[in-house]
């Protein structure tokens, strides 16, 4: 089996007298969607910002790509190629798909911003941007602010510019939140592709996107994983019916 890219291993985080991630070991393996679900308050977004660094483990380790990255920064982990989905919505809303594509381009070739240089001019910008932008279906969109995309394409260009900036790997916070059914559908095929070129590590509440979409699930209650299998192992795992999926299903 190929080795991990990304690994967490034991990651403890209290605030005061919370304890909000308890030991929490799991990892990333190439090729696959690991889906990370638990109930509201579970501790979710607190494990993922202690993956992308927004939050300091008060103890264990992530190691990304052979690396510990445990104390490193949120940016320091995104040149390193973990890669997490930005809401373009509250970025540079009047700038094109294509713009924003191209500042990721711009950012993984590590040559600096300069507003004032007709960037859409450079090819070696343009040329990259476009082909992430067609992979995930929005060439057709590319001159179109990112405020005027449908919340469906604005997804996708998220997508788009993980693609850009070259992640090795990509960790999404509920990618399927508030898309419609078509949205939801279309979403899903892109990253049951996706998953091949670039391993994705997700956190989600839509269960038909998960079930879908998942190699392995990660079952977090109270800080803790209750379970990691496929999706046929979790769904009949009793601790899981009990704790997590029966309680959803109610
Ligand atoms: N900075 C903080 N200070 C104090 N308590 C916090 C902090 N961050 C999170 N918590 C608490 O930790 C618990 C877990 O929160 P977290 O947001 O990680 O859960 P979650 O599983 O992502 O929930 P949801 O599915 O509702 O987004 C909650 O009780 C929350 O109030």
């Amino acid at each position: 089996m190929a080795e991990p890219i990304l690994r967490v291993a034991g990651l403890r985080k209290s605030y005061g007298g919370l304890t909000v991630t308890d030991d929490v070991s799991l990892d990333l393996r190439p090729g696959e969607i690991h889906a990370l679900i638990g109930p509201n308050g579970a501790g979710k977004s607190t494990l993922i910002g202690q993956i992308c660094g927004s939050v300091m483990p008060d103890a264990g380790s992530v190691s990304f790509d052979g690396r510990d990255i445990t104390r490193w920064n949120t940016a320091e982990r995104a040149r390193a190629g973990l890669g997490r989905t930005f809401q373009i919505s509250t970025i540079l809303p009047e700038f094109t798909a294509l713009a924003h594509t191209m500042l990721a381009v711009q950012a993984r070739q590590g040559t600096s911003f300069r507003f004032f240089r007709p960037t859409a001019l450079d090819r070696s910008l343009r040329d990259p941007a476009m082909q992430a932008l067609a992979r995930v279906g929005l060439d057709g969109r590319a001159e179109i602010p990112a405020a005027s995309l449908s919340h469906g394409e604005r997804r996708r260009l998220e997508v788009a510019l993980v693609l850009a900036l070259g992640s090795k790997a990509l960790v999404m916070d509920e990618p399927m939140a508030g898309m419609g059914s078509e949205g939801s559908r279309e979403l899903t095929a892109l990253l049951s592709q996706l998953r091949h070129e670039t391993p994705i590590l997700m956190v989600e509440h839509d269960m038909d996107a998960v079930f879908a979409l998942a190699d392995r699930i990660s079952v977090l209650v109270y800080g803790r994983i209750v379970a990691t299998g496929t999706p046929d192992e979790i769904r009949s795992d009793r601790l899981v019916r009990e704790a997590y999926l029966g309680e959803a299903s109610a």
